[in-house]
């Protein structure tokens, strides 16, 4: 800061007309200068203008707000005889309208007009601040000098919505019960969730009807549910094969073992006794609808997510199926959040009246099998935080057993334990919208799907005149995680059962998946034809905005793409050896496998249609921004890109792993190495967007055996291209060995389609930040590091290795519980650094995650792509 500038009074006698440098500063909008004369004491009310209407005048909200928090007067005149609430009426200044009025200023006071602020924001059409004047109990028929009221003077400027709302808060006389509405009371909020996941026909909708029966109705449940197992029919996933739960090669089965499964996503806000209200979220087991789960799994610590297995199950299914769900739940939770913001995971081992367990005198069922099954589960997960230390185990037919009364005193532990948190964000305008959603789902009962300005409206409109943008945006948010409404970009979902099961469950229903067009492409009125329930249009809007579908525009006419339609076979010849721009000697050939780490197997299946909308939205818009030649050609589980003369094929092998391959001519590297870097970006913020919690490992394939056209192209884990990346003095002259071949393949060659000049636009993997790591690799070292070690080799001795001392850990201000992150997310050392440390501590545990996930490079910039 410049030494010239001095502290405010000696540049401020009283009665000077001079400006003073706060004055100066705000007329200029210099916030370090105001910051600095604020902090040196400046007289911030030096006038005749001072600062703060200084700083209104030039609309510099952040600049009055400093002033404001500093103390300044806000009850004074300025030269021109105003206060600062009528600059900021005047020019619409929501945010300092209300901060002004929450400081308790005067909202009636005229200027030297004889202008109230009421009249000043009715003059100038600034609607929002006028409901903000009204809420803060403004009188509506205050009179300006020459008498007249503010929607006389409304009307008189043309601005008739503001007459309207004025006439309305007077007809109705309810001002103050509007306002009232949107103070916040000491009330909770909190409504808990329990999501149900598993298999098909594992009991999950058993347990729901268990926990809404009454007493009356649970008397009824077990015959009626004998009557229906007696038809049951033995379900699939008994007669699975037996699998080794750590290897790659193994399958899991999702069939529907009968026709009455859910459909999509069941959502019924349920009140269950000793516990309160909870939105129960049924996740029906058919894989076709897991490609939208992430849309109803955030995480919040209000929600207990139950995964159910069936005890008649070979113990090895049980594991690999808890396993399946864990993961796909971690992989949708956003990996760096404190341990705190997510909910806690409990298993529920069902089916239990079958097996050969035994009853406990208090109705307990004694299940070995359930708990054995936890613990492998907790040894293949070991980093799921959450994960309660205890299975359930239920016969889900039975309410009024044991098993539900533990179920439900889990659910009512949450709840005294986290009613807190939510204390005083309970507000008359929630309770009243909750009252009057069902009024409103009925009027919208065909398509219960609004925009949020139509939704504002309606409820400023039927609800509280009020209301402000800000408190609709809460308020929608606190329906959303209540599971009243459902939003997503623009649009509100007014009833979630629908979307669940009329929209997602019909829409991803095997069924219909079998009628659909195998092209997956659609016109609006082909889809009008094959779901009539309401109208296509809007129907469409809101599954582009759910990421099932994109618009295209394919030779002028507007079409609908559906990935998840498409069932398309391959063709032959996509990835022709004999074409002759990619058979000559110096073609460029070069491809990247990614996988998910071992034991978290067909995590991709469910994000590849996701994959494949994107990749329509970058061929199109690589088409309009270059006008290049662009081409996208997609079928079930591949697609292939084509821009001017480069070609890639992207697709799912085996469910299990995405497979990128990019080719081009002669003099191509450049190209190609960007072309692959913006598909590998794509596809990574595409898993992102789905998967946030998903750890990524990117094996390298063999160029020499793509050009030749191997069936089985060798593939570098990254493991070892990192060691070798460690192990190098330069990163330019590493080889690796292919066994296939017997060769050796240079990085220059794997990485750089041989363009060694690449390197100046790219950093090593090995010398990057530690900072840089994905959320999901921080969080396994952390499930690793964490827990204390016998020999003390955990985060505490790492952190000293890398030259950080306790206290300084100790004391750094972070959110996070957990040590590793902290020191993760502070260390400046480069993950290299971090790989030595680790080597040296013995813990291979954490070094072979981050070989195996750590980035192996980065592009500086792709302005050449
Ligand atoms: N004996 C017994 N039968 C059960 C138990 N849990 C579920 N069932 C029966 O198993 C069948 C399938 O149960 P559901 O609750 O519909 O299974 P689900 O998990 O909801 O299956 P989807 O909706 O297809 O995902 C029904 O006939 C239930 O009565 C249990 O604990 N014991």
């Amino acid at each position: 800061m410049s030494g010239s500038l001095s502290r405010g009074p000696s540049y401020s006698p009283a009665g000077s007309f001079e400006n003073t440098a706060l004055q100066f500063a705000a007329r200029r909008g210099s916030i370090e200068q105001i910051r600095y004369l604020i902090e040196s004491g400046a007289d911030l009310d030096a006038g005749p203008d001072p600062a703060l209407h200084l700083a209104l005048h030039k609309q510099n909200v952040f600049i009055a707000h400093l002033l404001l928090q500093a103390g300044a007067d806000f009850e004074c005149r300025d030269s021109h005889g105003d206060y600062p609430i009528h600059i900021a009426c005047t020019l619409g200044l929501l945010d300092i309208v209300h901060t002004l009025c929450s400081l308790g200023c005067s909202v009636e006071v005229a200027n030297q007009k004889g202008l109230s602020p009421l009249h000043l924001a009715a003059k100038n059409g600034h609607i929002p601040v006028v409901r903000c004047l009204c809420a803060s109990g403004c009188n509506i028929d205050i009179r300006n000098s020459d008498n007249i009221k503010a929607d006389i003077t409304a009307l008189k400027y043309g601005h008739n919505d503001i007459a309207e709302l004025l006439d309305r808060l007077r007809v109705t006389g309810q001002r103050d019960a509007f306002a009232r509405q949107l103070v916040p009371t000491s009330k909770s909020a909190l409504r808990l969730s329990l999501r149900l996941l598993g298999h098909c026909g594992v009991g999950k909708t058993s347990v729901v009807k268990s926990l809404g029966a009454g007493l009356f109705s649970s008397l009824f449940r077990r015959s009626s549910s004998l009557q229906s197992n007696k038809s049951r029919p033995s379900s699939p996933i008994n007669t699975q094969i037996e699998m080794d739960v750590t290897s790659r090669q193994n399958s899991l089965s999702f069939e529907s073992p009968a026709n009455n499964g859910t459909n999509g996503i069941s959502v019924q806000n349920m009140s269950i006794s000793n516990v309160g209200d909870v939105t129960v979220y049924d996740f029906s087991g058919q894989e076709s609808y897991f490609s939208v789960y992430h849309h109803f799994l955030w995480p919040t610590p209000y929600s207990l997510t139950a995964i159910l297995f069936n005890l008649e199950d070979p113990p090895t299914t049980q594991v690999q199926q808890v396993c399946f769900w864990l993961n796909f739940i971690l992989a949708r939770e956003s990996a760096d959040l404190p341990t705190a913001e997510y909910g806690q995971i409990v298993l529920i081992g069902t089916h239990v009246d079958l097996t050969r367990a035994v009853k406990t005198q208090n109705g307990e069922w004694l299940s070995p099998d359930a708990q054995k099954t936890l613990e492998s589960v907790r040894k293949m997960v070991p980093h799921a935080p959450n994960l309660m230390s205890h299975a359930l185990v239920v016969d889900c037919n039975v309410p009024a057993s044991y098993a539900f009364k533990q179920l439900k005193s889990i659910l009512s532990n949450m709840r005294q334990e986290l009613i807190q948190q939510t204390v005083g964000t309970w507000t008359g305008l929630l309770e009243a919208s909750l009252t009057w959603l069902a009024t409103l789902q009925k009027d919208y009962e065909q398509f219960p799907v609004l925009t949020r300005p139509v939704f504002a409206e309606i409820l400023r409109c039927q609800v509280n005149l009020l209301a402000s943008d800000d408190h609709i945006d809460e308020l929608l948010q606190q329906l959303h995680s209540m599971g009243e409404v459902f939003c997503i970009q623009d649009l509100v979902v007014i009833s979630v059962p629908w979307l669940g099961v009329q929209l997602i469950g019909e829409l991803l229903s095997n069924h219909f998946l079998l009628h659909a067009r195998v092209t997956g492409v659609y016109t609006t009125d082909d889809f009008q034809a094959s779901y009539n329930q309401c109208d296509a249009l809007g129907v469409l809007d809101l599954l582009e905005a759910l990421d099932v579908c994109i618009q295209c525009d394919i030779d002028g006419e507007i079409e609908y793409e559906f990935p998840i339609y498409n069932h398309m076979e391959t063709l032959e010849g996509l990835w022709d050896s004999r074409d002759p721009r990619y058979s000559i000697k110096d073609s460029k050939y070069g491809g990247v496998r990614l996988y998910t780490p071992p034991g978290t197997l067909h995590l991709f299946k469910s994000v590849f249609p996701h994959l494949q909308v994107e990749l329509r939205k970058v061929s199109m818009q690589l088409y309009t921004n270059n006008d290049s030649d662009t081409d996208l050609y997609q079928w079930y589980m591949g697609s292939k890109l084509c821009a001017n003369e480069l070609e890639s094929l992207i697709t799912l092998e085996e469910d299990e792993y995405i497979e990128i391959k990019v080719r081009g001519p002669n003099d191509t590297s450049v190209q190609c190495f960007y072309f692959l870097d913006n598909i590998l970006k794509t596809i990574e913020q595409a898993l992102f967007k789905v998967c946030p919690g998903l750890m990524i490992e990117k094996h390298v394939m063999s160029s020499q055996d793509l050009k030749a056209h191997c069936d089985e192209p060798f593939c570098y884990e990254p493991q070892s291209i990192s060691t070798s990346m460690l192990e190098a003095e330069s990163t330019l002259d590493i080889t690796l060995f292919n066994p296939i071949r017997e060769k050796h393949e240079t990085i220059v060659e794997l990485i750089m389609f041989g363009n060694v000049e690449l390197a100046s636009n790219m950093h090593w993997g090995c010398v990057s930040k530690v900072q840089d790591l994905s959320g999901p690799v921080k969080l396994k070292l952390c499930g690793l590091l964490d827990p204390p070690e016998k020999h003390g080799r955990d985060w505490c001795l790492l952190a000293l290795k890398l030259g950080l001392c306790q206290e300084k850990i100790a004391a750094l201000d972070s959110q996070h519980s957990s040590h590793t992150m902290r020191l993760l997310t502070t260390a400046d050392c480069s993950i290299g650094a971090l790989v030595s440390s680790l080597h040296e501590l013995d813990r291979e545990d954490a070094v072979e995650v981050l070989l195996r996930s750590a980035p192996l490079f980065r592009v500086i910039e792709s302005s050449n792509s």
